[in-house]
């Protein structure tokens, strides 16, 4: 199995936006190195050049509009966000849902700029039929748990087993990521042993007193 990753969605929380957004970029960086865990970040659209030019960290855009160069004011364009420093992005967060078709387009387009494509499911159904449309990793999450506190990996871990389990049948290269309520060691530690090749989480390490120490708490289990 590969090193698992953590992928942190900064999401629109006032402590990881502006110069939150650096100071928690900094934090990632430096759990990473001690841990020796993959971490992206996942900031808002505005922050990515800051994180960019301070840390070397992976950085993930939040969304990518099916647009192409031209007339589409307030677009999020793929060009742009990879000239600002992505080297991949979620597609279809809960928190931002797109239609089939259009999540096909961005997988699409994240192969041509040479980026990673994580597409957010929230059943295994959903997982296994994005899984045909080949992006580098789903990431599963229940729409009810996020932001609670309550494990999916622990409340719901047939979500995990069986998303794994369906995703791998269809696609084996597609990396398999649960979320929601993730929150601690033993969260991620479940997960991992559940099959999931890493976890997309939020509010707990944002919210967290310190970011750094839940970030290390989150992988000391592995
Ligand atoms: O993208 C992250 C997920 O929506 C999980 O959010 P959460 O960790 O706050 O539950």
């Amino acid at each position: 199995m590969n090193t698992p990753i953590v992928i942190l969605n900064y999401k629109t929380y006032l402590e990881s936006s502006g110069l939150n957004a650096l100071n928690l970029a900094y934090d990632l960086e430096s759990a990473a190195a001690e841990s020796g865990i993959t971490m992206v970040a996942v900031p808002q659209a505005a922050d990515i050049h800051r994180i960019y030019d301070d840390t070397s960290l992976p950085i993930y855009a939040q969304h990518i509009d099916p647009i192409s160069p031209g007339g589409h004011t307030g677009g999020n364009l793929i060009d742009t966000l990879v000239e600002a420093g992505i080297s991949g992005s979620l597609i279809n967060h809960s928190e931002k849902r797109m239609q089939l078709a259009d999540i096909d387009e961005i997988i699409q387009q994240c192969k041509q700029h040479e980026i990673e494509s994580c597409v957010c499911t929230n059943n295994i159904a959903t997982s296994m039929a994005v899984a045909s449309l080949n992006p580098d990793a789903v990431a599963v999450e229940p729409p009810e748990l996020i932001g609670t506190g309550i494990p999916v990996s622990q409340a719901q871990p047939e979500v995990v087993e069986d998303s794994v389990k369906g995703v791998k049948a269809i696609n084996k290269d597609v990396k398999v990521l649960c979320g929601a309520g993730i929150t601690n060691g033993d969260d991620m530690k479940a997960a991992i042993d559940l099959g999931a090749d890493g976890v997309l989480l939020a509010s707990g390490i944002i919210k967290a007193e310190s970011p750094k120490d839940a970030l290390l708490d989150l992988v000391s289990k592995l």
